[in-house]
């Protein structure tokens, strides 16, 4: 790995003291190579934003170390750290119009004023705020702020940019556009970011890799399309995924030609044992209980199926989500055409083994996504 880019080693952060405070962050380690960009993403409270503001300097790490370009900085005073952030409640100047706020991150590089001109009127028409360049921060949406300030952190070159929900405050149809521009624009310029999101989708679509969090802890720290194909626990599997992946307790038995998962009111799902590599079936054999994951869009209806009675049926203009009894729970499954179905009706559910997650019942760590190990 090249040392030039965010190298966070067994960070710990305490609020109140060591050890006894709330622990908000553990023992995280993750490195960040130059001209990445990466998502922090997981549910309110995870650690998230704990985690930004020890990078950029504004909590201290109670333990651990963190070196951005190279150099240790986990004890620098935040401008010190050359470290770009858009932040909330890291405020606009008031005193100083948008424009005046934009240009004034790039006071301390001394360019030529038409050079600021440029660069800011590029920033602006990127993020859409070219008309209130001459406003000030107090006459402004607070979506106009948000995009102030993103211009302001984007318009420097730092080693770093920090985005905390840098459009939380955007209307979706903006956003859609933003994200697709910024993430444009971050590229050009191969600028390192670092995105604090609850939004899977904003995540998704901005992100090399995403780190999941959850209770503090870093769960994955992997590309979209990885922590999606491969979850690896529970808590990923469920939590990164619209709708939600189905998730079952089973019991498992593998014999000479069969895997057999037992779910809840007599389910069987009964496989070949070549639908499994011979890793996967030594890992089945050593457990009892498991967590059978699949997705609602890998969920198939078709004839000799398990039967399962309809309890929602909805289509949403370009899908349908169905949800059905099954095995003690609900499984929801989404498909592409406009299906009629009624209440009560009896499907047939199929779910192949190739789309089968299967986590053990007691650690939620994943053991095999389809036929092989995770
Ligand atoms: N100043 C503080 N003093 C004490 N506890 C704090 C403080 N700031 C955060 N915490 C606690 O630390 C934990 C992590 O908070 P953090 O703000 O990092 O989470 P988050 O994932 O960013 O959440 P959100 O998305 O709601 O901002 C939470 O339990 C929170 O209550």
């Amino acid at each position: 790995m090249s040392g030039a880019g965010l190298q966070i080693k067994g960070v710990d952060k305490f609020y109140g003291p060591v050890d006894y405070g709330v622990h908000a962050v553990k023992k995280l380690s993750m490195t960040i190579e130059k001209g990445e960009i990466v998502a922090l993403l997981g549910s309110s409270g995870c650690g998230k934003t704990s985690t930004l503001r020890m990078i950029a300097g504004f909590e201290a790490v109670s333990r651990g170390q963190i070196s951005l370009a190279g150099r240790e900085v986990h004890t620098f005073a935040p401008v010190k750290r050359n470290v770009a952030m858009a932040f909330e409640g890291y405020s606009l100047y008031p005193p100083l119009t948008v424009r005046e706020n934009i240009a004034f991150a790039l006071k301390a590089s001394r360019l030529p004023q038409n050079v600021v001109d440029e660069k800011v009127a590029y920033i602006a028409k990127l993020l859409e705020i070219e008309d209130i360049l001459g406003r000030y921060p107090s006459s402004i949406s607070g979506g106009q702020q948000q995009r102030a300030s993103l211009g302001r952190a984007l318009i420097r070159d730092a080693d770093l940019h920090l985005l905390d929900e840098p459009m939380g405050q955007l209307e979706p149809q903006l956003r859609a556009v933003l994200r697709g521009r910024i993430k444009h624009y971050i590229k050009e310029k191969g600028l390192t970011a670092i995105l604090v999101t609850h939004d899977q989708t904003e995540a998704n679509a901005l992100a090399d890799r995403i780190a999941v969090m959850e209770g503090g802890v870093l769960q994955q720290f992997d590309t979209p399309q990885m922590i999606k194909e491969r979850p690896a626990n529970l808590f990923t599997g469920t939590f990164v995924g619209e709708p939600p992946m189905n998730v079952f307790d089973a019991s498992v038995t593998v014999s000479a030609d069969t895997a057999v998962f037992g779910l809840n009111e007599g389910v069987r799902l009964e496989y070949a044992v070549s639908d499994f590599s011979p890793a996967v079936l030594a890992e089945l054999r050593n457990r009892k209980k498991v967590s059978l994951g699949i997705r609602p869009y890998a969920v198939r209806r078709a004839e000799g199926g398990v039967p399962a009675k309809v309890s929602v049926s909805q289509w949403l203009g370009d899908q349908t989500h169905i949800a059905a009894d099954f095995a003690g729970g609900t499984m929801v499954l989404v498909e592409h055409d406009r299906v009629r179905l009624g209440l009560g009706d009896t499907i047939a559910l199929k779910l192949d083994p190739h789309s089968l997650h299967v986590f053990d019942g007691e650690t939620g760590v994943a053991v095999s996504h389809g036929p092989e190990l995770a």
